[in-house]
């Protein structure tokens, strides 16, 4: 297990770590989130004995990872593919690392396998591609045969299939019992291979729970009901019995209604109560993308002057109530962000593009716990989150290129 408890790194002026206290246990994978220049770098630095803590601290098992004995036998880490001795051959590079860390020579040839690289093993590794510079950096983490595994930004660069193949490792190395650290900025692909999450924005804890907990509590849960289109007024009596149960209604563009605060068997009971016959009645829940955007749309330094999350929040339709502001068990969070109604002929869920911003102003990003016992002196971030730079940064999503097999 990995436990951090206060880490707080400075640089000079720069606190690139807050008084994060996280913990990351065996036998699944954690995500390690946050937006650029968060501290998800730094942080894994400090875990891996490479960069000293101003204060507070993070052990391995128990022990800091210098203390560790036999650490590279213990702990497996991928931070920069690139940190590689260009003009080695592949096979010498991981035979030169596997000597200092008295590992035996087959080994290196199994980890070659693992990661698919044996047929360019006698290759330099500077003639490499992105993705193979990575399945480089995988075979190195993996030479010791670890049960704790530190992956940063372990899919940067690979094709699909390497990205496929890199989930089955992190799910399959977490399924031996091992701990798996993994960051990444592919939400798509976070929530198809991580468990469990940690967000950190500007520093700071912003998150630390489960998938599933993080979508739901990041986003809001509804529920969509149809109506013939041909019986307006069985759209209107369903609306009404709706409201009249406590839910919230909002009409969809497509005709179709958006319903908050009441359970789907609940809106199948009211519908027939109220004589009302359905075409729809579906559940929607928010991607993990929609969360995390939500979550750290308050935490991000470098944002596009034309950003497209202006568009993120939701638009009410003319003449809509606003939802009231209380969570509702197993909804999600009323007013929180929930991909906007569909455009006619559209696809339903499609993220928004560069809509205008909806009529509610979006509510701050939640404030980070406070750590019992904090060590990291006055808290940096307690001003007003600074105005977003005017640089342009690619999207999240965008960050992988396609493997380029030279
Ligand atoms: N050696 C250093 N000297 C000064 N500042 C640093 C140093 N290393 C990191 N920083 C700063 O600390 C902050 C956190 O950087 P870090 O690289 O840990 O973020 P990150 O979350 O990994 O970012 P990204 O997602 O872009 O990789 C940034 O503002 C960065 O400029």
């Amino acid at each position: 297990m990995i436990e951090a408890v206060g880490l707080t790194k400075r640089y000079g002026a720069k606190t690139a770590v807050y008084n994060l206290s996280f913990q990351v246990r065996p036998g699944a994978v954690t995500g390690f989130l946050g937006p650029n220049g968060s501290g998800k770098s730094t942080t894994m630095r400090m875990i891996l004995g490479l960069d000293n803590p101003t204060s507070g601290q993070v052990t391995i098992g128990g022990f800091p990872y210098r203390k560790l004995p036999n650490a590279p036998r213990q702990v497996g880490a991928l931070l920069d593919a690139k940190a590689v001795h260009g003009g080695r051959h592949a096979r010498n590079h991981l035979l030169c690392l596997a000597q200092l860390s008295g590992i035996p020579a087959r080994r290196v040839d199994e980890v070659l396998g693992v990661v698919g690289l044996q047929d360019v093993a006698k290759r330099r590794s500077k003639g490499f591609s992105l993705g193979m510079g990575q399945r480089l950096g995988i075979a190195a983490a993996l030479l010791g045969d670890p049960q704790v595994l530190l992956f940063d930004e372990p899919v940067n660069g690979l094709d699909p299939e390497g990205i496929l193949w890199v989930r089955n490792l992190m799910k399959s190395l977490a399924a031996e019992g091992r701990t798996v650290f993994v960051s990444s900025h592919l939400m798509s692909e976070m929530a198809l291979t991580a468990d469990h999450l940690i967000v950190i924005g500007r520093g700071q804890l912003l998150s630390d729970m489960s998938v599933k907990d993080f979508i739901s509590a990041n986003s809001a849960d509804f529920a969509r009901v149809r109506t013939p289109d041909t019986e307006p007024q069985q759209r209107e009596k369903l609306s009404a019995a709706l409201t009249e149960a406590g839910g919230q209604v909002l009409p969809e563009q497509d005709g179709a209604l958006r319903v908050t605060g009441l359970p789907l068997p609940r809106i199948s009971d009211l519908a027939h109560g109220a004589d009302v016959r359905l075409w729809e009645l579906s559940p929607h829940q928010a991607s993990l993308e929609e969360a995390y955007m939500r979550m750290t749309q308050g935490a991000v330094d470098y944002r596009s002057t034309i950003d497209q999350r202006s568009g993120l929040q939701q638009e009410m339709p003319p003449g809509a109530m606003p939802p009231p502001q209380m969570p509702v068990a197993g909804q999600g969070q009323p007013g929180w962000y929930a991909p906007p109604p569909p455009q006619q002929g559209g696809q339903p869920f499609a993220m928004p593009q560069g809509q205008p911003a909806g009529p509610y102003g979006a509510p701050a990003a939640p404030a980070a716990p406070a750590a019992p016992g904090s060590t990291g002196g006055p808290n940096p971030y307690a001003q007003a989150a600074q105005p977003s730079a005017a640089a342009a940064q690619p999207a999240a999503s965008d960050l992988t290129k396609p493997e380029d097999a030279r």
